[in-house]
């Protein structure tokens, strides 16, 4: 994928200034920044949630607008920090994917996902609208993961999670993408975990990419001093405010 000169304002702010980039290969990437630099703005745009003002996304050389954006949507899968669920029961949000997008539902990995995230135990008729925010977190990125997207995008989702959930999340997300070859893109304000997961760091600010950086190279010799200045800020041991 790559995303040409991507620009966006809202009213009179800037959100993203020509936001550039290539993803070359699968990997997980961390997306770190102060709050408030874009983002959310660049995941949402990047599955068509929204559009850019300016610039170019192409996926395999072909532009965005060639490609309807429900199949679009079906290769980069965006699961944001609220994790919407539809009405109905978990089951039913499990089958929406399929349904929307007319594939057989498989039920053997959907079981085989709940279980490797600590599911089990959910009733698969409870409504989704009880469940809890880390709960209704997991089912979304199981959603999510059933569709196999080619990219995947994901936004502060283990935000509402217990430390052990947490991890079971990582480990899940590294599994998947060894297998899969999926490539995922992590919003994430939690540098420990930026640390234990990502082959790769983009590092933006003011909704420019400032540093593109194999994740060893951003932590032990960040280039800009912007990074540097963010890295120094966040306490060891912050685990606060995660992915
Ligand atoms: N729909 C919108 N209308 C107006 N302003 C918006 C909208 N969405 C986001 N913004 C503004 O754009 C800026 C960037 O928001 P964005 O959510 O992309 O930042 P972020 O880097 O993801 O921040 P955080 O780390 O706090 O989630 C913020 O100032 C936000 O208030």
């Amino acid at each position: 994928m790559e995303m040409n000169q991507l620009s966006k304002c809202y009213g009179d702010k800037t959100i993203l200034q020509r936001f550039t980039a290539q993803i070359k290969r699968p990997e997980i990437i961390s997306l770190l920044g102060k709050s408030g630099q874009g983002k959310s703005t660049l995941l949402r745009i990047l599955c068509r949630l929204e559009a850019q003002d300016e610039g170019e996304i192409l996926l395999h050389g072909h532009s965005y607008l060639t490609v309807d954006p429900k199949e679009w949507r079906k290769k980069i899968c965006y699961v944001s920090q609220q994790s919407y669920m539809l009405p109905g029961s978990v089951e039913d949000n499990l089958r929406m994917v399929s349904q929307l997008h007319k594939t057989p539902f498989d039920m053997p990995l959907a079981k085989k996902l709940m279980i490797s995230l600590d599911l089990d135990y959910l009733d698969w008729g409870k409504k989704s609208i009880d469940l809890s925010g880390g709960e209704k977190q997991r089912v979304a990125l199981v959603r999510s993961l059933l569709l196999s997207p080619e990219i995947l995008l994901l936004d502060e989702v283990t935000a509402s999670l217990d430390m052990q959930s947490k991890h079971t999340v990582e480990k899940l997300l590294q599994e998947w993408q060894e297998q899969e070859g999926t490539t995922c893109i992590c919003i994430t304000h939690d540098i420990e975990q930026a640390q234990r997961m990502s082959h790769r760091i983009w590092f933006i600010e003011e909704g420019s990419l400032l540093e593109d950086s194999d994740s060893c190279d951003f932590f032990e010799n960040p280039c800009t001093e912007s990074a540097r200045n963010y890295l120094q800020r966040v306490p060891q041991g912050e685990t606060s405010c995660l992915m």
